[in-house]
């Protein structure tokens, strides 16, 4: 008898889904959501998939096309390869404010194929991961911000705190205003940034109490090496309740 027909199936595990904000640009978003789709891949999940919705500075290929480096991070830590229309609907060539950015290249930028992007991937893939671009509230048109993106696509968020001098303001910001949008926060990220750091610590305290959500990673400064895997338990246990969009 084959052994292996005897052992438990492995159950796979809930199609899962979150959306990656900042306390600001250049936090540690792009090395967690990269660092989070690995997590997810090892957790069980076969199909896991980044996608970039707003990406503001590329460089252009050669055959025309314009990459943007977070999504080709994203592409890299991904296991399902999509279309550039699904993992990163807006590539704009300025690294700059999206609304800025949008502006200088003639475009608009408008939620709804954002959405569809997203609900594609997640009818495809086992776990999404979407990085948003910059803090939360960065515009993405005169009307529109991150939030609004957040809000749209319905997924709960994780927060990367980058730890210098200023990330309580604008981590307890963050969290308000997630709060005021009935956003939830499911989970967040103490990312060192700043090495010397003082009061490193009692910063990550203050916001273990004050953040309601679990503390996913604490990472130290580290270049040229890889984070340590997030704990993505606390992210599966409540990803029970994210369900696949209807088809
Ligand atoms: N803990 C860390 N140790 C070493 N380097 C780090 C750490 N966190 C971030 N970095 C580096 O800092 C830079 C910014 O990080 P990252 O690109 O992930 O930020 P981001 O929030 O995604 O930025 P953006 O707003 O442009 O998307 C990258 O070069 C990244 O490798
Ligand atoms: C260009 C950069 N890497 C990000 N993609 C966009 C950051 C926009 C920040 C806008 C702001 O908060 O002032
Ligand atoms: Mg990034």
């Amino acid at each position: 008898m084959n052994e292996t027909a005897s052992l438990p199936l492995r159950a796979a595990p809930p199609p899962f889904a979150c959306f990656v904000t900042g306390t600001d640009t250049g936090v540690g978003k792009s090395r967690f959501s990269v660092a989070l789709l690995q997590a997810l891949h090892q957790a069980g999940h076969a199909r896991v998939v980044g996608m970039k919705p707003v990406a503001a500075g590329a460089e252009r290929q050669a055959d025309g096309s314009w990459l943007n480096e977070d999504v080709a991070a994203l592409r890299a830590a991904s296991t399902l390869a999509v279309p550039a229309a699904l993992d990163n609907p807006v590539v704009l060539p300025m690294p700059a404010s999206p609304h800025a950015a949008a502006a200088a290249a003639g475009v608009s930028i408008t939620l709804p194929p954002i959405v569809d992007a997203c609900r594609a991937l997640q009818a495809q893939a086992d776990a999404v991961v979407v990085e948003g671009a910059g803090g939360l509230r960065v515009p993405l048109s005169d009307t529109l911000d991150g939030g609004d993106l957040a809000q749209a696509l319905g997924l709960p968020v994780i927060l990367v705190v980058g730890l210098r001098l200023g990330c309580l303001n604008h981590a307890l910001l963050t969290a308000e205003a997630l709060a005021a949008r009935g956003l939830h926060l499911a989970g967040w990220v103490a990312n060192v940034i700043e090495p010397g750091m003082l009061a490193a610590a009692a910063n990550v305290e203050h916001l273990q109490a004050r953040l309601p959500a679990p503390l996913l990673a604490h990472w130290p400064w580290a270049p040229g090496t890889p984070p340590p895997a997030p704990d993505v338990r606390p992210l599966l246990q409540s990803g029970a309740g994210w369900p696949r969009p209807s088809a």
